[in-house]
């Protein structure tokens, strides 16, 4: 079924936008963190817990956050903004591994090595280093106007050579871990990334002005759009430029892109530290797509921007089904969202509105391909051909699978769900992946284009 459902989505036509860079891995261990909190001193690294920064100023910032990350198992992502501390980090880090990073850039190439028929991804910054980290496969492109017409090419024949290189450290930290905090001793719960964002202001999220006006013409090509990146808007630049500049230029390429034809546009969410910005994300382009993907952190921020505090307390602290389902009824009803895809550690939801198209069995399947994908990848470490699908599929569900299957059922019950359809699957967790950057990306391209192609098959695309 998983199988068929992905030949099917790999008949489509996709673009991608807005971010990559360069993810530079590191592979934490105890001693490594150990160290780090050594270095600063426990009490130090306590207080600064308890001050919670919302970006990355000096090196005791990122240590404290990275612990409290830690502690709880929760994938966080923390931008960095003083550019002087890079070398602070080349010096006590040495990189496991560098490899693309980004959602456009992962999930450009996880869809060029799926096969799927054409695969267009823009990204505004393209440096040679940047470049030769997308695939090498004759499905993928990247747009250029060339003598007033739009031309695609390989990103390999389209890097520019002054660009900037964003550089994003991640680090992998694995269920199990052990360390000390001044007399307390911490275990990480569950295994997945931290990631250091870097945000300086040489990297912007845009469409270049010449590209715009051939935005309906991509959006006519393909089937669907994933679009991401917004996270890396800041506030204020000092050219005078701001965040509602972007996000109104932001608003105008969604529109161009569906002008033509209504393409089908799901925007990947990921972790916006401030709530100011991370507000006008959601208002600005929220109501503007028509599906949205997010993990169990982010749901917990969106609500609680949205004034949803003591809901996005317990979803951040308990990830409970209920507080969950309660969200994302919140969420679709409030953005009027055609889907919202809720990824987490035990399992996947679906939230739509009771008129989808697609039954209940089919979004079920969606989520399927979603997680034995993300299954394929966390076990390999990244998915070259189709036929790795198989890999995923032999990934049991996890422990809590019944679990998870039963609180939903009463879930259910207790909450008010006759104008929705609502689905969840128990996620095919690796018990000691590779690496688990990426994977909502992973889950996330899943269930958006089995989802287009499911729609395509019933006519409704
Ligand atoms: N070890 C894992 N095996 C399979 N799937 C996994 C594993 N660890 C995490 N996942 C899934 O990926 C998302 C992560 O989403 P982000 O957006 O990257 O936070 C997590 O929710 C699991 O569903
Ligand atoms: O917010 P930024 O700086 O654009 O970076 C996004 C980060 O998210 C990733 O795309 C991974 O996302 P997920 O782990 O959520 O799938 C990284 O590769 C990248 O470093
Ligand atoms: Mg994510």
């Amino acid at each position: 079924m998983v199988r068929e459902l992905l030949d099917k989505a790999r008949e489509l036509s996709m673009f991608t936008a807005y971010n990559t860079n360069v993810d530079a891995i590191v592979y934490l261990n105890g001693k490594t963190v150990q160290r780090l909190i050594d270095e600063f001193g426990a009490e130090a690294v306590k207080r600064r817990m308890e001050e919670y920064p919302r970006e990355i100023n000096e090196p005791l910032d990122f240590v404290a956050r990275l612990v409290h990350a830690l502690k709880t198992g929760k994938p966080m992502a923390v931008p960095l903004v003083n550019e002087e501390l890079q070398a602070w980090f080349d010096s006590h880090f040495k990189y496991d591994v560098e490899r693309m990073g980004g959602q456009a850039g992962i999930i450009a190439n996880l869809l060029a090595n799926l096969d799927f028929r054409e695969v267009l991804v823009y990204t505004p910054h393209l440096a040679k280093r940047q470049a030769e980290m997308f695939v090498k496969k004759p499905n993928l492109f990247y747009p250029v106007v060339e003598n007033g017409k739009l031309v695609l090419k390989h990103p390999w024949e389209a890097y520019r050579e002054n660009d900037p290189v964003k550089v994003n450290r991640i680090f992998e930290f694995r269920a199990g871990t052990t360390f000390r905090l001044g007399n307390e001793t911490i275990t990480v719960p569950f295994s997945g990334r931290f990631i250091v964002s870097a945000r300086f202001e040489s990297i912007r999220i845009y469409t270049e002005p010449e590209l715009k006006s051939f935005l309906p013409e991509i959006g006519q090509r393909v089937d669907g759009a994933i679009l991401s990146g917004y996270q890396g808007i800041k506030l204020r630049y000092s050219e005078g430029k701001d965040a509602n500049y972007y996000l109104r230029e932001a608003k105008k390429d969604i529109l161009l892109l569906k002008r033509e034809k209504d393409v089908k546009v799901h925007l990947e969410f990921a972790s916006i530290q401030n709530r100011e910005l991370r507000k006008k994300v959601i208002y600005n382009l929220f109501p503007l797509v028509d599906s949205v993907g997010m993990d169990e952190a982010e749901i917990a921020y969106v609500l609680s921007a949205l004034g949803y505090d003591k809901l996005a307390e317990r979803i951040f602290t308990y990830n409970r089904i209920e507080d969950t389902v309660l969200g994302g009824k919140i969420l679709i009803d409030e953005m009027n969202l055609e889907l919202l895809q809720i990824h987490t550690i035990y399992y996947i939801m679906y939230i739509a509105h009771a008129d989808n198209p697609l039954s209940e069995a089919e979004l079920r399947q969606s989520l399927e391909l979603a997680t034995t994908l993300a299954a394929s990848r966390a076990s390999l470490g990244d998915i070259t051909s189709p036929d790795q699908i198989s890999v995923g599929m032999n990934v049991p569900y996890n422990e809590r699978g019944e679990y998870v299957k039963l609180r939903f059922e009463e879930a259910k019950r207790r909450l008010r769900t006759k104008e929705y359809k609502l689905v969840i699957i128990p996620t095919r967790l690796v018990q000691n992946p590779v690496s688990t950057v990426g994977l909502g990306d992973t889950i996330s391209t899943g269930a958006f284009t089995s989802y287009l192609a499911m729609l395509k098959d019933n006519g409704e695309l």
